[in-house]
């Protein structure tokens, strides 16, 4: 079962072309830069925009062919905004009954469940006015999930937040996609925000789709803009492999020659996990250092050398270090890899500065 869509459309100097069939489970996301038509693509799944001659067919149901066209409302869809959008003079309460009462179908979550995912139970007889904005957005992704649709569209849904707000929209986020039995569409520009919640990604630009794949694979590809990003770094999947009480960490597999060792997190023995490895914090060795306080030091081959070829990036190399079937990146100085005369083929350490583990548990160093 897929979203199969196949979508073109002129606007001015901005035309949008794809074609493509997405899953129907887990949360995907679409991601790329401003005016690369990401809010557009969205529209046009939702029937608010409709690209002439297209084709969109959810779970095998026809919402636009050359004959018919869907209504938004028909399509039985929710969508959560970069503005709210609630009803300013009903309180979170009475938004959300006024959506439940409007539920597509019966099967679905109740009031008292979102409220307790999205943690806002505290909040239902607020005034709108009152909810600071971070409170805004859980009360309208409630409202959205509460008419019970087969699709969830979430265009930009933590702009305007601070760290914070941000951080802890992300855990709601993610205990929310566990919970919920429906796909997530969710556009983001940050990859930081995107490395943390999808699992299948879509790159746009120009309104184009320039790659599109699981977030593992994409993370570590050096000719797609997500390595040259700031907060760069390679998502990798690990094995929790046992405890060490005394000096509370956790040791996670790799693959048969890679482990390591994080703060102790709150999973099972055997239980994947998801880490995220920023390409900052991983500087090469070409030996195992001996004396180090840094206690992940893995073996790899190098695999790829890219040099920035304008400033102000031209002063560092993006590296990417094979661990078997997986990948690391590291940003180091043009300097340092000239010093070490690194090339591709060669058999290094990735000395690793910092591991966060990305999915319920929280941050580990
Ligand atoms: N109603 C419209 N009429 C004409 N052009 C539009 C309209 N809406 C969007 N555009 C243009 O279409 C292009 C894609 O816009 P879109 O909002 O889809 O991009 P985006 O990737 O979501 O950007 P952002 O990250 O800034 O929200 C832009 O060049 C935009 O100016």
């Amino acid at each position: 079962m897929s979203l199969l869509l196949s979508l073109h459309m002129e606007r001015g100097e901005f035309s949008l072309n794809i074609d493509t069939a997405l899953p129907t489970s887990g949360i995907t996301a679409i991601c790329g830069p401003s005016g690369s038509g990401k809010t557009t693509l969205l529209r046009c799944i939702a029937g608010l925009d409709i690209a002439p001659n297209g084709m969109v067919q959810f779970a095998g149901d026809d919402w636009q062919t050359e004959r018919t066209i869907l209504k938004p409302e028909q399509r039985g869809i929710g969508i959560v905004f970069q503005d709210a959008q609630l009803f300013p003079h009903l309180k979170v309460r009475g938004n959300l009954e006024y959506a439940f009462k409007r539920r597509f179908s019966e099967a679905g979550p109740s009031i008292e469940e979102l409220c307790d995912w999205l943690e806002i139970t505290q909040l239902l007889d607020r005034a709108i006015d009152n909810l600071s904005g971070g409170e805004r957005k859980r009360v309208a992704i409630a409202r959205a999930l509460l008419r019970h649709p087969q699709l969830l569209l979430m265009d930009e849904p933590l702009t305007g937040l601070h760290d914070s707000a941000r951080e802890q929209m992300v855990v709601i986020l993610q205990r929310l996609a566990r919970h919920l039995a429906i796909p997530i569409l969710y556009v983001s520009h940050s990859f930081h925000e995107i490395s943390r919640l999808a699992d299948h990604v879509l790159l746009m630009e120009s309104g184009q789709l320039i790659a599109e794949g699981d977030l593992i694979t994409l993370s570590t590809r050096l000719d797609l803009p997500l390595s040259k990003q700031q907060g760069a770094g390679a998502v990798i999947n690990a094995q929790l492999h046992g405890h060490d009480p005394e000096y509370q960490l956790s040791t996670l597999t790799i693959d048969t020659q890679h482990q390591l060792t994080i703060k102790q997190v709150s999973a099972e023995s055997g239980q994947q996990l998801r880490l995220f490895v920023a390409a900052r914090d991983v500087s090469i060795a070409l030996e195992a250092p001996q004396q180090s306080s840094i206690m992940n030091i893995l073996p790899c081959k190098i695999d790829t050398i890219e040099q920035a070829t304008s400033p102000p990036s031209s002063a560092q190399v993006t590296i990417r270090l094979q661990l078997n079937e997986q990948y690391l990146l590291a940003h180091i100085t043009r300097k340092s890899c000239d010093r070490l005369q690194l090339q591709q083929g060669q058999h290094v350490f990735a000395q690793i500065k910092t591991v966060a583990l990305i999915n319920e548990y929280g941050t580990a160093t």
